[in-house]
């Protein structure tokens, strides 16, 4: 049994400032970070991500991927921004992942240094999809191999989808944090998710964290619903 809890991070996936405040003000008491991603950066810039995680820690989720060099510069560019964490993907090879690493290093101070976060295969990819970019084998092998690269070239923890938590403790031991999207409660629509669980599953497997979107802000009432998957990781 791992000694650690299971935190909520709540995915405020929208282009409207006022609708991210509002949500993760009805959600603050249950979650431990916000995530802000592509959609809202790209509409509302990185003042705005600011303004809108106020106090909440920040899961700032770009999944950058690009040349070394560019990554590098791209991270430098969010000293302002005080995120809690930070995506790369871990597909964009050694050497960007040890420059992003660098990169985190120098920008920011070692008591706000935000967690650099390995994405390995994304949540809403299963073995067929795998296979059509020319990746042969499992899904499973492929996440342990990205992971494993990920951590080497000095990340601090991984992106995952809840299957694949056991097989990467069992391959990388304790050290990474696992931050684990592709979460559902009982009865709740997948959506474009391909490799699902529950809240409580995810907390079984061992996940450091599970990042949840759409079963929460688009319920009727977001507040109980983050309560609700707050509850499940508690119990
Ligand atoms: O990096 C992520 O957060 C991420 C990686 C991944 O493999 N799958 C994945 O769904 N995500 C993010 O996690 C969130 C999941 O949202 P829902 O599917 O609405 O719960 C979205 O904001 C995705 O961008």
């Amino acid at each position: 049994m791992r000694g650690r809890s299971t935190r909520l991070i709540v995915a405020l996936d929208t282009k409207d400032t006022a609708q991210a405040v509002n949500w993760r003000q009805a959600t603050a008491a249950h979650a431990g970070a916000v995530k802000l991603g592509l959609e809202f950066t790209y509409a509302s810039g990185l003042e705005a991500v600011r303004a809108v995680a106020g106090d909440s820690p920040l899961f700032l989720d770009l999944k950058l991927h690009d040349i070394p060099n560019t990554v590098a510069s791209a991270i430098g560019s969010l000293a302002g921004v005080r995120p809690a964490m930070l995506t790369i993907h871990a597909s964009g090879g050694r050497a960007m992942i040890a420059a992003a690493r660098a990169a985190v290093d120098a920008t920011f101070p070692a008591q706000a240094r935000p967690l650099l976060l390995g994405v390995t295969v994304l949540t809403s990819m299963d073995e067929a999809g795998l296979h059509e970019i020319g990746v042969p084998g499992s899904v499973k092998a492929q996440v342990i191999r990205l992971g494993r690269l990920a951590m080497e070239a000095g990340a601090d923890g991984l992106v995952c989808s809840p299957h694949e938590i056991t097989p990467l403790r069992q391959a990388l031991g304790e050290d990474p944090v696992l931050v684990v999207p592709g979460i559902r409660p009982a009865g709740s629509a997948a959506g474009d998710q391909k490799r699902i669980m529950t809240p409580a599953q995810a907390r079984a497997a061992g996940a450091d964290w599970i990042v949840v979107g759409r079963p929460i802000t688009r319920a009727a009432d977001p507040a109980a619903a983050a309560a609700a998957i707050a509850a499940e990781l508690a119990a």
